[in-house]
């Protein structure tokens, strides 16, 4: 900002001493009585030179000083708008549409980024202090009125030319269904689904598809610059008229013998530096970049507010627990802004040390009763308890820690194999024993030998040296590093649906070494495959948002319920096909 006002105002001394320079020249010249030495013009010229250097210097300082300015405002505000999105234990806020449009509104609208509205603050400035400057200039060398009409046209226009601008972009970042098709086509393509559209051949239809998308989305914008130009070319001839009025009024009064000539020289640069320090773009980039940064800086308090975290009491040695349970005690659960009960007065208890299956169809919620007891949601009625204490007094970041899981949609990061198991407890990436030791229980050492960069090996084609995984593949690194978490002291494991994406081979290991693997943690299990979870200590299965039937596979079986029609539809299958080597695995 220093160097931005600086700069207009060595432009204004600049017009100050060119007047003094242009007015200086005839007596100079005639060497008349009382003028100016030629030794005085001749410093008059080099400060003039001087300054004149000085004012060109500055806007490459600026440019230098924004660029490393910029950068570190967009980390800033990278900074300011995820961190307290990413703070809360819970994922409730995420979820809630007041904090979603805040972060929206953080992140500026209409395109206007947060770091391009405060960059412009600068040079809105440094216009502020030209039209001020170059204002006073006039009203002293010549005319207060003048000088104000100038000023008021200038802001009048300013503000129209604004709201022009303003509605324009609204218009093109309206987000219209339209846009939001086209730009969802183009990551498809780029992104999402290159392989499928290939398969599909479907690269002429998409590319015809999201010409059309764009050119719909994109007409009302076009039909807006319509209306838009015959103001914009009203407004410009205005201020020209008004400019032109202006050195029409100093022209006659030079003519008339009113005006000297260094006020001439002075006064005419200043009005032209008057018309162009009009900035419509200007006010609106930085009126949005402020209200995206005031946006930013309510965004920690109103997700405080609307989402309160629970006061962890330090009472509770939650880095050893569960030492002996986990019990859902009639916990009742809706999501956010739905009607339907996804759990409903569900009683549950999960023995440390023990195997648990959860079984159910499809939506019957199971997924969801491990999103409350990671404590990512907060049941709507009941309570879950840890060795007796209820999860909401527990330090929820502590508690967390102490949960292994490898859910559905476990991420896949673009790392090195190692970063993506060691991230199951990052404070112990070291530990090089327990990594290959992981590494042997999920069946990962042999893939890691193979991979050209060993651990190292970067899993993501579009890097250098990355390779792809199949589903497999990443199905072992996550259950890796599930393990990694377990063995670096976690007490819960959860494993959602591990060995879906898992080979006959695979999911025949996985088994085979289930009781093994979860043994000295309490664990849940969710899987659609029986071979899994036949395996576990005991089965509960959940309908109707409550646990309906409970006990070992045998007891299951016998009881002649859901689980057991689940489980002979499913060997049903298995026994119809006996080429299909499953059978084998499950025979066996
Ligand atoms: N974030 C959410 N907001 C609203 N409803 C949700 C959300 N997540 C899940 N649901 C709904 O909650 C119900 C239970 O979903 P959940 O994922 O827990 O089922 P699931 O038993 O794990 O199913 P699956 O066997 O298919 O994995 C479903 O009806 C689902 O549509």
């Amino acid at each position: 900002m220093g160097l931005a006002v600086l700069g207009s105002v060595l432009g204004m001394a600049v017009t100050l001493l060119t007047g003094q320079v242009v007015g200086a020249v005839p007596g100079v010249i005639d060497d008349a009585p009382g003028a100016m030495s030629v030794a005085g013009f001749s410093w008059l010229l080099a400060a003039l030179l001087a300054v004149f250097v000085l004012q060109s210097l500055t806007p490459a300082i600026h440019q230098v000083a924004m660029m490393i300015m910029d950068a570190a405002l967009v980390r800033e505000i990278g900074v300011g708008i995820t961190e307290p999105l990413l703070r809360p234990r819970s994922v409730a806020h995420l979820e809630d549409t007041e904090v979603l449009d805040m972060q929206e509104r953080a992140k500026g609208k209409g395109g206007f980024h947060l770091a391009q509205g405060l960059g412009n603050l600068p040079w809105l400035l440094a216009s502020r202090v030209t039209l001020v400057g170059s204002a006073v200039i006039v009203g002293v060398m010549f005319s207060w009125l003048v000088a104000a009409m100038l000023v008021a046209v200038t802001l009048l226009l300013e503000w129209y030319g604004g709201r022009l601008i303003a509605r324009e972009i609204d218009v093109w970042w309206g987000n219209t269904e339209e846009q939001r098709r086209a730009e969802y086509l183009f990551n498809l393509g780029m992104r999402d689904a290159p392989k499928e559209l290939r398969v599909f051949g479907l690269h002429g239809w998409l590319v015809e598809r999201y010409v059309r998308e764009w050119t719909a989305g994109f007409r009302p914008v076009w039909e807006r610059r319509r209306k838009n130009v015959k103001w914009s070319v009203l407004t410009g001839g205005l201020h020209l008229a008004a400019n032109g009025l202006a050195i029409l009024l100093v022209g006659r009064a030079a003519l008339d013998g009113r005006l000297p000539l260094t006020e001439v020289a002075t006064t005419v640069p200043a009005i032209l530096a008057i018309g162009v320090s009009m900035n419509g773009y200007g006010v609106v980039q930085v009126r949005r970049g402020l209200s995206a940064y005031r946006a930013m800086q309510e965004l920690p308090d109103t997700i405080a507010e609307r989402h309160p975290e629970p006061v962890a009491t330090s009472r509770h040695r939650t880095e050893t627990m569960p030492a002996r349970e986990v019990r859902f005690e009639n916990v009742s659960f809706r999501y956010p802004d739905s009607d339907k009960d996804v759990l409903r007065d569900l009683d549950l208890t999960i023995h440390a040390h023990e195997a648990l299956a959860l079984v159910g169809v499809n939506g019957a919620g199971k997924s969801t009763l491990v999103k409350l007891l990671g404590g990512a949601y907060k049941p709507t009625k009941g309570r879950i308890l840890v060795d007796g204490v209820d999860l909401s007094e527990l330090d929820l970041a502590v508690w967390q820690r102490r949960i292994a899981a490898i859910v559905q949609d476990f991420l896949r990061f673009p790392l090195s194999v190692t970063d993506n198991v060691v991230f199951g407890a990052v404070e112990r990436a070291d530990d090089e024993i327990a990594l290959a030791k992981v590494a042997r229980e999920s069946g990962i050492d042999d893939l890691v030998r193979r991979l050209p960069d060993g651990w190292d090996t970067v899993l993501d084609k579009t890097f250098d040296g990355g390779v792809d995984l199949s589903g497999g593949e990443w199905q072992r690194i996550a259950l890796a590093r599930a393990l990694f978490a377990v063995h670096a002291g976690a007490g819960v494991l959860v494993l959602d649906e591990p060995a879906a994406a898992l080979d006959v081979r695979a999911e025949a290991e996985l088994v085979e070494r289930y009781l093994e693997l979860t043994s000295g943690v309490a664990s849940l299990i969710i899987s659609h495959r029986f071979s899994v979870v036949r395996n576990a200590d005991r089965i509960c299965v959940l309908a109707d948002g409550r646990i309906t039937e409970d006990g070992t596979h045998e007891q299951l079986l016998d009881q002649g319920g859901t689980y057991a029609a689940m489980f002979r539809l499913q060997a049903e299958r298995y026994v119809t096909a006996p080429e299909d080597p499953e059978s084998e695995v499950l025979d066996a």
